[in-house]
């Protein structure tokens, strides 16, 4: 008998037919829907190999009812919705999909940054609402990238994608980490500071860490009072790291000068949330690593996982 797996989302079938050839597939159908709990919960029994997104929480509740569950791919690199300790518990392998979306996120992240230090969509808009009558010297006028300073909170393998592109502006690297990269330091001419420091200092304070028990809310008031009035706050890793009230407080009151933010603590984020009615925030839907050559990349190494462990080999990228 063939195993069988379940696939969270519609996917191409040109990824898919790779798993279909030696194992029995079912899938989500719908593309731009997430699968309810209730339905997931139903179609992990029996199910040996789990393809999912972000948008769903892999808890004890499904590793209690998957009971022959031997993988569980997450189509994303971050993995904070899955529970790790109930993975290890009911003795599933974990693997994400690391490294292959460094560069398209790194684009990402450094093009909300450009966008909101440039005012890019508001100058859009300006356009589209018939209001540019002439030229004027103070027109839009937004801050400078180049030469200034970046500071990278999370310095991983994005964090240095987007230094990579920092150097590029000739900007000053900082970044803070729990520990020294001394490679990136040399490669990058970035310099290890602590968290108040990095605050302190950076006219650009862009986040790129994981979402974990440490990290969760560690952009708060306090954080955000260290930062300079001018300060740019870019964020592309997890809404979660930031207390989004304090953050909006912060904007607000031009505690700090602007915000580029791809994920929210909510996703989708509501459209009456507060931070959305603020002309200094420049949000974008979750689309870090949305190309197309990358995120078929990402279902090629997620595939490429649980085919894996399926046929009793190692998985490329384990969750460690
Ligand atoms: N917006 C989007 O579409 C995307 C978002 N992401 C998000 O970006 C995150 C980072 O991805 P990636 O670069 O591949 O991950 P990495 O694991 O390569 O890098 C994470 C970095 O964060 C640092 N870090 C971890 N915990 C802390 C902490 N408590 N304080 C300070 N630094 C910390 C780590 O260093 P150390 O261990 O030394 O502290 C490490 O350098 C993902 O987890 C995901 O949430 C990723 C892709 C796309
Ligand atoms: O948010 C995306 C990811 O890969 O993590």
């Amino acid at each position: 008998m063939k195993k069988k797996i379940y696939v969270t989302r519609q996917l191409p079938e040109s990824v898919l037919s790779k798993l279909r050839d030696q194992f029995e597939v079912d899938m989500w159908t719908k593309e731009d829907q997430p699968i309810p709990k209730d339905i997931l919960l139903e179609k992990v029994k029996g199910v040996h190999g789990l393809l999912t997104m972000l948008t769903e929480q892999i808890d004890s509740e499904v590793f209690g009812k998957a009971k022959n569950l031997e993988v569980v791919a997450n189509l994303a690199v971050g993995y904070d919705n899955i529970d790790l300790e109930a993975a290890k518990k009911y003795d599933v392998t974990v693997t994400n999909t690391p490294e292959v979306l460094n560069e398209t996120t790194a684009d990402l992240t450094f093009a909300l940054l450009l966008a909101t230090a440039r005012r890019i969509p508001e100058g859009v808009d300006y356009i589209k609402e018939n209001k540019w009558e002439t030229w004027s010297p103070l027109l839009l006028a937004g801050s400078d990238v180049h030469h200034k300073t970046i500071g990278i909170v999370g310095m991983g393998n994005i964090g240095e994608a987007v230094a990579k592109r920092a150097t590029g502006f000739e900007m000053n690297i900082l970044y803070y980490n729990r520990s020294r990269k001394e490679k990136a330091e040399d490669r990058l001419g970035a310099k290890y500071v602590s968290f108040d420091y990095l605050l302190n200092e950076s006219d650009f304070v862009v986040c790129m860490t994981p979402l974990t028990d440490e990290t969760k809310g560690m952009f708060d008031a306090e954080a955000f009072s260290k930062m300079k009035n001018s300060a740019i706050f870019i964020n592309t890793s997890r809404g979660g790291v930031v207390n989004e009230d304090d953050l909006y407080e912060s904007l607000k009151t031009k505690d700090i000068h602007a915000a580029g933010l791809d994920v929210f603590r909510d996703e989708p984020i509501h459209r009456n949330h507060p931070l959305l009615e603020l002309d200094n925030v420049m949000a974008l839907p979750h689309i870090g690593s949305s190309s197309v050559e990358t995120r078929i990349k990402m279902m090629e190494l997620a595939v490429d996982n649980i085919e894996r462990v399926l046929k009793g080999e190692k998985p490329k990228t384990p969750v460690k």
